[in-house]
């Protein structure tokens, strides 16, 4: 079936009725806006990011459900690095005419889906025509108690920095996908389907032991960077300790200019964030559905800079880089 048999508010009405309702939701889908209620003394996240098809993503690449699971999760994922917990998601769509409406139930299905393992619910969105690629823009609204808001402001000389699960999966799966290569299964995985760190974000918020934090999108150098611009600091990072899988130290053996990809190469989206050294053993044990912490380095005086170092403490010269979509 075709999106014309359906039409812009046939399509509406398909993702209508399978959205589920909260108890915050007052008015979803079906409004002029989405009305909900804020718990007292809770403060209202909201964040929006971009997938464009040949950009963040090529459709034969992966399959629909999975792409709409990513789009939530790249998403929730600065909620999840606020220490916030998630309510609302607004799905804006670009959608070629051709599009078939199985792929769309798909997409959305992956989006709802995503949205219930969240805790969010899907509260509105708009709905076009694209003469071109798939345009996906997602917004999340989530909330966090006044005192457990975490930015990348806080973090002080003397903090430690720790980062959550593994660094280079995703970029070393793209690489192969650009060179027309599978990439291995787990790989692949880390990819295409992300889990936002919300539980973890969340836990760090509650316990009080993030000082600064941000969600590792563009790569770990340059989302460090972000910390260390808004806190007005630098840090040691140590280039041997950073948290690797299996299957990245794999390929690594082979081919150790890959490390590159850990420090750089984006779509980690685990969490960066520095914490108090006294509060090391605390953040050590967060090691929440199997997902490890690593201390990576600690926040120095603004004055150094950011120095990257092997495992004898020798300074290595930082790759270039981290994503920017224009540079
Ligand atoms: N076109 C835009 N208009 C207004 N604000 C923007 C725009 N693009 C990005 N921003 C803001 O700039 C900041 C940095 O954006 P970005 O690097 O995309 O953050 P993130 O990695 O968390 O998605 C965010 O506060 C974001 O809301
Ligand atoms: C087809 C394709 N080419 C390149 C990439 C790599 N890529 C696209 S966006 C991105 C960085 C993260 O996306 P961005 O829009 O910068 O997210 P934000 O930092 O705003 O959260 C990367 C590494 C990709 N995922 N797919
Ligand atoms: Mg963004």
């Amino acid at each position: 079936m075709k999106l014309g048999d359906i039409g812009e508010f046939g399509f509406i009405e398909r993702i209508r009725k399978r959205a589920a309702a909260a108890s915050h939701l007052l008015l979803g889908i079906g409004d002029d806006c989405a009305v909900s209620r804020v718990a007292p003394g809770e403060l209202l996240l909201a964040s929006t990011d971009l997938l464009i098809e040949d950009i963040h993503f090529r459709r034969g690449w992966s399959d629909m459900h999975t792409l709409g699971r990513k789009s939530v999760s790249v998403n929730v994922s600065d909620l999840a690095a606020m220490g916030g917990r998630a309510l609302n998601l607004y799905l804006g769509l670009g959608i070629p005419a051709d599009t078939s409406v199985e792929d769309l139930d798909a997409f959305a299905n992956g989006v709802l889906d995503a949205c219930a393992a969240y805790g969010a619910v899907l509260a509105g969105g708009d709905t076009c025509r694209s003469p071109g690629p798939l345009f996906i823009s997602v917004t999340v609204e989530g909330s966090v108690p006044e005192a457990q808001l975490v930015t990348r402001a806080g973090a002080r000389p003397g903090d430690l920095l720790w980062v959550s699960g593994t660094l280079g999966d995703s970029a070393l799966a793209l690489r192969e996908l650009l060179a027309g290569r599978r990439p291995p299964a787990l790989l692949a995985a880390r990819h295409h389907d992300p889990c936002a760190r919300l539980d973890l974000g969340r836990v760090l918020a509650v316990q009080g032991l993030a000082t600064a934090m941000i969600d590792v999108s563009d790569g770990l150098l340059a989302d460090l960077g972000h910390i260390l611009d808004s806190s007005a600091v630098g840090a040691l990072v140590e280039r041997d300790v950073l948290p690797l899988s299996p299957a990245f130290r794999a390929a690594l053996q082979a081919e150790p200019a890959l490390l590159d990809l850990a420090l750089c190469g984006g779509e980690d989206y685990e969490l960066l964030f520095t914490s108090p050294p006294e509060k090391a053993a605390a953040v050590a044990a967060l090691a929440i559905e199997g997902v490890p912490v690593t201390q990576i380095g600690c926040v120095l005086p603004q004055d150094h800079g950011v120095r990257l170092v092997d495992a004898q403490g020798r300074p290595c010269a930082p790759p270039r880089g981290g994503f920017d979509h224009f540079y």
